[in-house]
C-alpha cells in the first residue's frame, strides 16, 4: 500500500474544499449529462488560456527540477507534463472548430486572471522547490481526479464530451499525477516547519483558485 504523506493529510484536514474542487457542480453536470453547453464552450474558451499561463509555469517547475533536485527523474517527470501540454493546446484548438470557439476573441475572465497571476508569483526564485512541487501536483491532480468520475461506472457523460474526461482522466495522467505527488511527498519530508506551512497555504490556494475557475466556467 502507499505511504500516507503529509499531503494527504491536508486532503483529509481540507476535505470540504478538496471536494468542492473535485466533485464541482460543473464537472457532476458533465457526468450526469445535464452539462450547460455555453458553459462547457465557455470552460473551453478560458482553459485555452489559462493553459497557455500554465506552459512558463511549468517550464519553471522544469529548470527547478534540473537544477535543485537530487533525484534526476523529477527533471523526467516534469518533462513528461510538459510534452502533454504540447497535445493539450493541440487537442484544445481542434475543440475550438469543433465547438466554434473563436480563441482570438476569447478575454480571460477575474477568476482565470487571478489564477495565471498566482501562478506567475509561484515563479520566483524566492518560492521554495517543495512549495512550487505541491502546487504543481494540486492544479493537475484536480483536473486528474474531476474528469476521473466522468468516467466513472455509472455516468451519463454525453459522447462529444468523453474526449476531454479522457485527456485528464485517463490512467496515464493518474500515474502522472501520482508520480508529481511522490516528489512533492519526498521534498516536503526534509522540509521547514516554515517550508511546510507555505506549502500548505498554496496547496489550499490552488484548491481555491479551482473551485473559482469551475464557477467562472459555470456562468457564477
Ligand atoms: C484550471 C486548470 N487547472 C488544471 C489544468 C490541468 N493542466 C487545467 N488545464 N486547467
Amino acid at each position: 500500500m502507499e505511504k500516507r504523506g503529509v499531503i494527504d493529510t491536508w486532503i483529509d484536514k481540507h476535505r470540504s474544499i478538496y471536494t468542492a474542487a473535485t466533485r464541482h457542480a460543473f464537472v457532476v453536470s458533465i457526468r450526469d449529462g445535464s452539462v450547460d453547453l455555453s458553459s462547457f464552450r465557455t470552460w473551453l474558451g478560458q482553459d485555452y488560456l489559462f493553459v497557455r499561463g500554465f506552459v512558463p509555469f511549468v517550464a519553471s517547475v522544469l529548470i527547478r527540477a534540473g537544477k535543485e533536485s537530487g533525484e534526476s527523474s523529477d527533471m523526467e517527470v516534469v518533462l513528461g507534463g510538459m510534452a502533454s501540454l504540447n497535445d493539450e493546446i493541440e487537442w484544445f484548438k481542434r475543440e475550438a472548430s469543433k465547438w466554434d470557439v473563436d480563441f482570438s476573441t476569447v478575454v480571460p475572465q477575474k477568476a482565470n486572471q487571478e489564477y495565471t497571476r498566482f501562478l506567475e508569483a509561484l515563479m520566483s526564485s524566492d518560492v521554495k522547490y517543495s512549495v512550487i512541487m505541491t502546487a504543481f501536483w494540486a492544479i493537475e491532480a484536480v483536473y486528474q481526479e474531476s474528469f476521473a468520475h466522468c468516467l466513472e461506472d455509472g455516468n451519463k457523460t454525453p459522447v462529444e464530451l468523453t474526449g476531454a474526461c479522457h485527456r485528464w482522466g485517463n490512467d496515464g495522467f493518474k500515474q502522472y499525477c501520482s508520480s508529481v505527488k511522490n516528489i512533492a511527498g519526498r521534498c516536503l519530508e526534509n522540509a521547514s516547519g516554515e517550508a511546510l506551512a507555505e506549502a500548505e497555504d498554496v496547496f489550499v490556494r490552488v484548491i481555491e483558485h479551482e473551485v473559482a475557475f469551475w464557477e467562472m466556467s459555470r456562468g457564477g
